[in-house]
């Protein structure tokens, strides 16, 4: 069939066998594949002549048949290797003779497609398959294989090749329709397969046995219920929805745009809302913020006014403890004054003289029951740098801070810088009373310059302090019942010197001895004193106890006593064995180096204290009180009177008497000062407790004792101090009452005994009793030291304000 490609008729019979569909059955295609090469005369025989009856092989090519089959082949082929496990190319045994045919009619369709085919065909040769032809395993090998060759060189050769080569074709040809029979064979064997699979395929689809069909079952229905779902979807639109299609478009359009408003007004609408609901919002926080706000202000009013009560509570708790420990404090005084007048009034109102047995009263015993010696504290009004935090009432402590050490003093009583004079007499006057039950006392004040001794000891005269009060209170005491016979005596110890300011003329140095073992315990040899027979003698005397040693002595009982007067000298040991009241005031006197308060364990202070309070201690003294009735030998009032102060009572020397003595006894009083301890820290304590107007004043001193310490005036002492005292006396040793009186010396048996010694040979450690205090306050009255003053001092330098009178 040598179909001219170009042909219209061949191109329209192509196009109308046309290539295979997908959807083409392969039953159909078989048979139009058959058709075309199951007819002999089809293909194109040697000369040309078209053969077929039916003349539908006339209209189809070879190359059109080839194609189909290839086409065929292909698909079957693609069936196969679906259906089953692909085939291993490699073995000869494996390759499908399909496969081989396919590839043989691949071959020979390039070769008819290539110009050289086409001008075979056309000049009536046989295609050579060699070279072109590939050849699958299990293919006819190229020596089998026809040599075709062109008819244009088949032409050139002899005709045995010719002959040969025709056979060959032949051979190639019968081949060929060999495996296209065998073909077909397995072609309808498939093809019963496949009935037989597609049997299969629909019993499976039957039982729904394969997930592929499960799959597509689930699918299906999948898809029904979204038809449903759909259909459903389309009513419901169709019932609610616009009637679209029974409405006019005009009616539609107006809809529209009337749908379009309401959509913009529920816009507009929604945007208000939101501007409200965010106004609201903010409105709302902003109130509520304003409310929190209000609250917090409210409870941090609430705060600061519970921190103000808490404070007053504090106050008022520690008010209450005060008052309490004041009462506390009150009330004990009260039981101990009530108990000492308890006993003081039945030893001396019911029991018989001779009866009346060592002091067991309960002064004494409440002395002892607290202690002998005892350590009470005063705070000074204005609290020091040095003090941190103190604990006022009994067994009060003080906790002070030097050098940045704290320290926690515990003390018997503390009393607070509002403390009255006669709070701290309260505590102190169990003590003194008990004078009275034969028990010696002690009392002295120890401190720093400026904290209070003689503000405590002394006392302004509108608010005095202990001295003057225990005074009264003994001379009150005695006043009730009893017969007392007080006497006084004053000494200075000053430089380990011990003089006695009550001497008359001048003064001598006297010996402290150590009595005899049970015998007392100090003796001073050569004590002059006198009877001081009640208060008013001594005011009219003198200022009551201006700070000096003051020795109060129950009248003694020594026959005879009485012709010696008031005035008389310790000669025996025994006469120490009476109970004294001693008010001392150390005035700086003692140093307060650590080393030094070892030194004197058994007092806590120097030897003079040490002595005083040997002397009796606050123990009932070995021996019985001895008292007589003040009738028998009493002192002389009017002597004392006239000695102390003139015949009337009063300190009435000449101005120029009492001139004299003030600026030496104010050096002395300056000048001990600054001798016990040097100079700057004698002025830093002066002008720590005095203000500014100290170093003024110090300066006068010093200028006044000279650099030295003997200064153009000489420092007081001894006799010149007892002048500056007792101005009185000074003027009139020999005309002095007291004079007459004056017992003979200390005969030498008194002097036995160990010496004692008062204080330390070293200057700074002198023990100062009483004289510094002895000054006469007058003295240091502004007016008296107008001149020696630059500048004048400030009027807050001095105690207490006073008369010009004094
Ligand atoms: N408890 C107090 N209440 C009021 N004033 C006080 C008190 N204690 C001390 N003063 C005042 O402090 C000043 C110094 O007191 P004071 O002279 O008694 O001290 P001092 O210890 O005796 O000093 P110095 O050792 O120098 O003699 C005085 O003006 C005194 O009035």
């Amino acid at each position: 069939a040598a179909g001219d490609p170009e042909d219209p008729a061949q191109s329209a019979g192509c196009k109308r066998g046309g290539r295979r569909r997908p959807d083409q059955p392969t039953a159909e295609l078989w048979t139009e594949l058959t058709g075309l090469v199951g007819l002999p005369g089809c293909s194109e025989s040697e000369d040309g002549r078209e053969e077929g009856a039916e003349g539908r092989a006339t209209e189809v090519s070879l190359e059109e048949a080839l194609v189909r089959l290839a086409e065929f082949l292909s698909v079957q082929l693609g069936a196969e290797e679906s259906s089953g496990s692909p085939p291993d190319l490699t073995k000869p045994s494996d390759v499908p003779p399909l496969l081989t045919v396919t590839g043989q009619l691949l071959a020979l369709l390039a070769w008819i497609r290539s110009p050289r085919g086409r001008q075979a065909l056309s000049q009536g040769t046989q295609p050579a398959l060699e070279g072109q032809c590939p050849t699958p395993v299990g293919s006819p090998s190229r020596e089998e294989s026809p040599s075709l060759s062109p008819r244009d060189e088949a032409q050139g050769q002899n005709p045995p090749q010719l002959e040969e080569d025709r056979r060959a074709w032949q051979r190639l040809e019968q081949l060929i329709l060999g495996q296209l029979e065998e073909l077909k064979q397995q072609l309808e064997l498939q093809e019963e397969e496949l009935g037989r699979l597609r049997l299969g395929v629909g019993f499976s689809l039957r039982q729904g046995a394969t997930d592929s069909e499960k799959r597509v079952q689930h699918l299906t229905l999948e898809n029904e219920a979204l038809k449903q779902s759909l259909s459903l979807m389309r009513d419901l639109l169709l019932h609610w929805g616009p009637a679209a299609s029974t409405r006019a478009p005009q009616e539609e359009a107006e809809a529209l745009v009337e749908l379009q408003g309401r959509l913009q007004e529920a816009q507009d609408t929604t945007e208000a809302l939101q501007v409200q609901l965010q106004q609201e919002t903010e409105q709302n926080c902003r109130r509520e913020l304003q409310q929190m706000h209000g609250q917090l202000a409210g409870l941090r009013a609430r705060m600061a006014s519970l921190r103000q009560g808490c404070g007053d509570l504090r106050g008022l708790v520690s008010t209450f403890t005060q008052s309490c420990q004041c009462s506390l404090s009150e009330a004990r005084g009260q039981v101990s004054w009530a108990l000492g007048a308890l006993s003081a009034g039945r030893g001396g109102t019911q029991l018989p003289e001779e009866q009346r047995g060592p002091p067991t009263g309960c002064p004494g015993r409440l002395l002892e029951l607290k202690g002998n010696i005892r350590v009470l504290c005063r705070l000074r009004p204005g609290t020091p740098s040095s003090l941190v935090s103190s604990e006022p009432g009994p067994s009060g402590t003080v906790t002070t801070c030097y050098r940045g050490r704290q320290r926690r003093f515990r003390l018997d009583w503390v009393f607070s810088p509002e403390a009255s004079q006669e709070e701290v007499f309260r505590e102190l006057e169990p003590a003194v009373l008990s004078c009275l039950r034969g028990y010696s006392v002690c009392i002295f004040t120890y401190g720093q310059t400026g904290t209070g001794k003689t503000y405590s000891m002394e006392g302004p005269p509108e608010d005095p302090g202990i001295a003057p009060r225990a005074l009264q209170s003994l001379f009150q005491e005695m006043g009730t019942g009893g017969q007392h016979r007080v006497t006084l005596s004053m000494v200075e110890i000053y430089n380990e010197a011990v003089r006695d300011l009550l001497a008359p003329g001048p003064p001598e140095r006297l010996a402290v001895r150590q009595g005899p073992a049970g015998q007392g315990g100090i003796q001073v040899a050569g004590l002059t004193y006198w009877d001081v027979p009640n208060l008013e003698t001594l005011h009219q005397g003198r200022r009551p106890c201006s700070g000096q040693v003051l020795s109060l002595r129950p009248p003694d009982a020594e026959p005879g006593e009485e012709q010696q007067g008031h005035r008389r000298h310790l000669q025996e040991p025994a006469q120490l064995s009476v109970a004294c009241l001693g008010h001392t005031d150390l005035a700086r006197g003692v140093p307060t180096a650590r080393a030094r308060h070892r030194r004197h364990p058994a007092s806590g202070g120097p030897g003079g204290i040490r002595a005083c309070l040997e002397g009796g201690g606050s123990r009932p003294v070995a021996g019985r009180p001895r008292r007589r009735p003040a009738s028998a030998g009493g002192p002389d009032h009017q002597s004392l009177a006239a000695g102390l102060g003139g015949r009337d009572g009063r300190a009435a020397g000449p101005p120029a008497t009492r001139a004299l003595p003030r600026l030496a006894a104010h050096a002395t009083a300056a000048a001990g000062a600054g001798t016990r301890r040097h100079g700057g820290a004698a002025a830093a304590d002066l002008h720590a407790a005095r203000g500014p107007g100290g170093d003024s004043v110090l300066a006068e001193v010093r200028r006044a004792r000279g650099p030295s310490g003997a200064g153009a005036r000489p420092a007081l002492q001894g006799p010149a101090l007892r002048d500056a005292l007792l101005p009185q006396h000074r003027h009139a040793p020999h005309r002095d009452p007291l004079h007459a009186h004056a017992a003979p010396r200390q005969p030498p048996e008194s002097r036995r005994g160990e010496r004692l010694r008062l204080g330390s040979r070293d200057p700074k450690e002198r023990v100062l009793l009483a004289w510094t205090r002895a000054l006469p306050t007058e003295l240091l009255h502004p007016h008296n030291l107008l001149d020696l003053r630059d500048p004048p001092l400030p009027s807050s330098w001095f105690p207490c304000p006073r008369s010009e009178e004094d």
